[in-house]
C-alpha cells in the first residue's frame, strides 16, 4: 500500500489526542464536494471478514496500521482458528475488523475510511455507491459552509445517533463501538449540563424538505445546525431532512 494514500485526496493524518489519530483537511472543499473514495471489503460479518484479512497476507498488511479496539469487548471465534494463527493474531484481526467496520449491505470495511473519526455534528457523511453489490463508498461533505484547510474531517458512524440526545448518543456508541463520544457536540452539550436535564422543546426552524433537494450548494444545508442542535425535532423528521440533504449533496458532485 502507498505510505500515505490520503495525501492524493488533500488529507492530511494528525494525532488529534483522546480521539487518537483523524484525518484533517489539507485544502479547502466545497459543499457537496466528493473528498474520498474508497473501495474496502465486504463480508457477513466481522468473523467471517477477519478470516478473510487473515488468509491473505496483502489484506493484512493494508489493515496493519488501523487502530484496535478494548479486547474486552470480544466474543471471539466461534469455531477453530485457522491453520497457523495464533489467539493473539486472531484477536488483532478481529479486533481491528470489529471497530473500524460498519453495517451497509453486511458488514463493510474501508481501511482508509477507518482513519476518520466519528462525531454527532458531523461536516461529512458517507454514502454508498454503485455497483451496489461491491463495497465502494464516497464521502460527500455535507458542512454548509464547506471543509477549511485544518478542520479535522468527520462523519457520523451511525447518523441514527445525530437525532437523539447526548445521554443516548453515548450510550449507543459506548456500547457499539467501545468509547465515550469526545466530539465537540457531546462536548460542549456536556459543558452545558445536557446529559443531566430533561430537553426543553425547540422552536421549529426553517427546515429543507425533500421537494427542495434541488437547491444549490448556497442554501443546501441552511437548516443543518437547526436539525442536529434541536432536541425536539421528531426522529423521523430529522432523519428525512439530513437524508434529503445528503442526497441533494450526492446529486450537485461532480
Ligand atoms: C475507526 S477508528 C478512527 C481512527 C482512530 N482515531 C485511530 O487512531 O486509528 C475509531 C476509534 O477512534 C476513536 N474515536 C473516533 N471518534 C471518536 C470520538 N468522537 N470520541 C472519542 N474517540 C473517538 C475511538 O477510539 C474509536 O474506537
Amino acid at each position: 500500500m502507498d505510505l500515505e494514500p490520503w495525501a492524493a485526496y488533500g488529507l492530511e493524518l494528525q494525532d488529534l489526542g483522546p480521539k487518537g489519530r483523524g484525518l484533517v483537511a489539507g485544502k479547502d472543499f466545497r459543499c457537496g464536494e466528493v473528498l474520498f473514495r474508497e473501495k474496502g471489503f465486504r463480508a457477513k460479518s466481522p468473523e467471517h471478514l477477519a478470516l478473510e484479512v487473515l488468509a491473505s497476507a496483502e489484506a493484512r498488511a493494508q489493515v496493519s496500521h488501523l487502530h484496535t479496539g478494548p479486547l474486552c469487548h470480544l466474543e471471539g471465534h466461534a469455531g477453530t482458528l485457522p491453520h497457523g494463527v495464533s489467539e493473539e493474531e486472531w484477536f488483532d484481526a478481529y479486533s481491528k475488523v470489529r471497530f473500524n467496520s460498519f453495517e451497509l449491505n453486511g458488514c463493510c470495511f474501508l481501511p482508509i475510511m477507518a482513519l476518520f473519526n466519528h462525531s454527532c455534528a458531523p461536516n461529512a457523511a458517507i454514502t454508498q455507491l454503485p455497483p451496489h453489490e461491491e463495497c465502494h463508498t464516497a464521502m460527500v461533505v455535507v458542512a454548509e459552509q464547506g471543509i477549511a484547510r485544518g478542520t479535522e474531517i468527520v462523519y457520523s458512524y451511525n447518523s441514527d445517533c445525530l437525532f437523539v440526545p447526548l445521554r443516548e448518543r453515548r450510550k449507543r456508541l459506548l456500547s457499539n463501538w467501545g468509547f465515550l463520544c469526545k466530539c465537540s457536540r457531546c462536548q460542549v452539550e456536556e459543558e452545558a449540563g445536557l446529559e443531566d436535564d430533561e430537553e426543553e422543546p425547540p422552536e421549529m426552524p426553517q427546515l429543507l424538505s425533500w421537494e427542495e433537494v434541488d437547491l444549490k450548494n448556497v442554501n443546501l444545508f441552511q437548516a443543518r445546525h437547526e436539525v442536529l442542535h434541536h432536541p425536539g425535532i421528531p426522529f423521523s423528521e430529522r432523519k428525512q431532512i439530513f437524508s434529503a440533504q445528503l442526497a441533494a449533496a450526492v446529486q450537485l458532485a461532480p
